[in-house]
């Protein structure tokens, strides 16, 4: 399948650092990929680079086969959406319009009822229409995330009117999620991959990355130390050798991995998500 988006032995310096070292990646159309990596690995940075929010020291990333630094900032806006993962918002915005941010500056050619009903029905989607004249800022941490998501969902319906390929970038979209609105935000987001919306997130939440991605990106101290299908991406060495920590790999399909304490050794008991409809696609 032709990629969409490609990085090219991209590297990242600041501070006399190398946060992100010559990464070779490349997004098929709607592909759900996840990045996962202990803390510091790199992985925010090399979104941030993917998207085109921070240029890359050396290497190169290519839409479509265009340099991503060539194209506008408004046709990027039309292109790809991006959730971070901390947002802070200093004036007192409504939930509706930090939604709506999503779609200033995208939608051409619609009508400003039309960009109302894309927020109203991404914050539907979001489940937090009912919030949407409360002010952002007496919002709890997963209803924020939560409202952000629909920012960035309407973002991408807006974009639709110009541009048919997208990419959605979640910086640890579910950090402040229940495990309902956790599994219904991934849910959402795979039945836009299978509409063909590429999806690229970075999940600290194992199980859940196993389940969900076609592909794993697995980063430690700015490297790509593995890409493929989660069962080839996460050998219990690889998890060993990346994360520190010991794992017994899965034994029949439905049964998650399972971690080791310390001092225990015996198994510890599988997460609240295993087994969930994600983890049986
Ligand atoms: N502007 C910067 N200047 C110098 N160092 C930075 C800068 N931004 C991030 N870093 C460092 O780069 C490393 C990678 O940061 P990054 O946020 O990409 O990691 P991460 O894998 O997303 O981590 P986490 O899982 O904790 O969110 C970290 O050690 C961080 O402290």
């Amino acid at each position: 399948m032709t990629a969409l988006l490609e990085a090219e032995a991209i590297s990242y310096r600041s501070g006399g650092r190398i946060l992100v070292d010559n990464v070779d990646l490349s997004f098929a159309s709607g592909s759900f990929n996840i990045v996962i990596g202990p803390n510091g690995a790199g992985k925010s940075t090399l979104l941030r680079i993917l998207c085109g929010e921070l240029h890359p020291t050396t290497g190169s990333i290519r839409w479509n086969g265009e340099p991503l630094h060539s194209i506008p900032a408004w046709r990027l806006a039309h292109r790809r959406a991006m959730m971070p993962q901390a947002s802070d918002l200093n004036f007192p915005f409504t939930v509706f319009e930090v939604a709506s941010l999503g779609v200033e500056g995208t939608g051409r050619g619609l009508t400003r009822e039309d960009r109302q009903r894309l927020a109203l029905d991404a914050l539907e989607e979001a489940d937090v229409a009912h919030l949407a004249l409360r002010n952002y800022q007496s919002l709890s941490g997963g209803e924020r995330q939560r409202v952000h998501f629909a920012r960035v969902l309407a973002q991408l319906k807006a974009g639709q009117s110009l541009e048919r390929q997208q990419v959605l970038f979640l910086d640890e979209p579910i950090a402040s999620l229940d495990l309902k609105h956790q599994l219904s935000l991934l849910q959402i987001s795979r039945r836009l991959a299978q509409d063909g919306l590429t999806v690229v997130a970075v999940l600290h939440d194992l199980q859940l990355a196993c389940g969900t991605a076609d592909e794993l990106i697995v980063m430690q101290a700015g490297r790509l130390v593995a890409r493929g299908k989660p069962d080839a991406a996460l050998t219990p060495q690889r998890m060993a050798e990346v994360f520190g920590v010991e794992f017994v790999a899965p034994g029949p399909a439905s049964s998650p991995w399972r971690l080791v304490l310390e001092g225990s050794r015996r198994p510890a008991p599988a997460s609240p998500t295993a087994g969930s409809g994600l983890a049986d696609r």
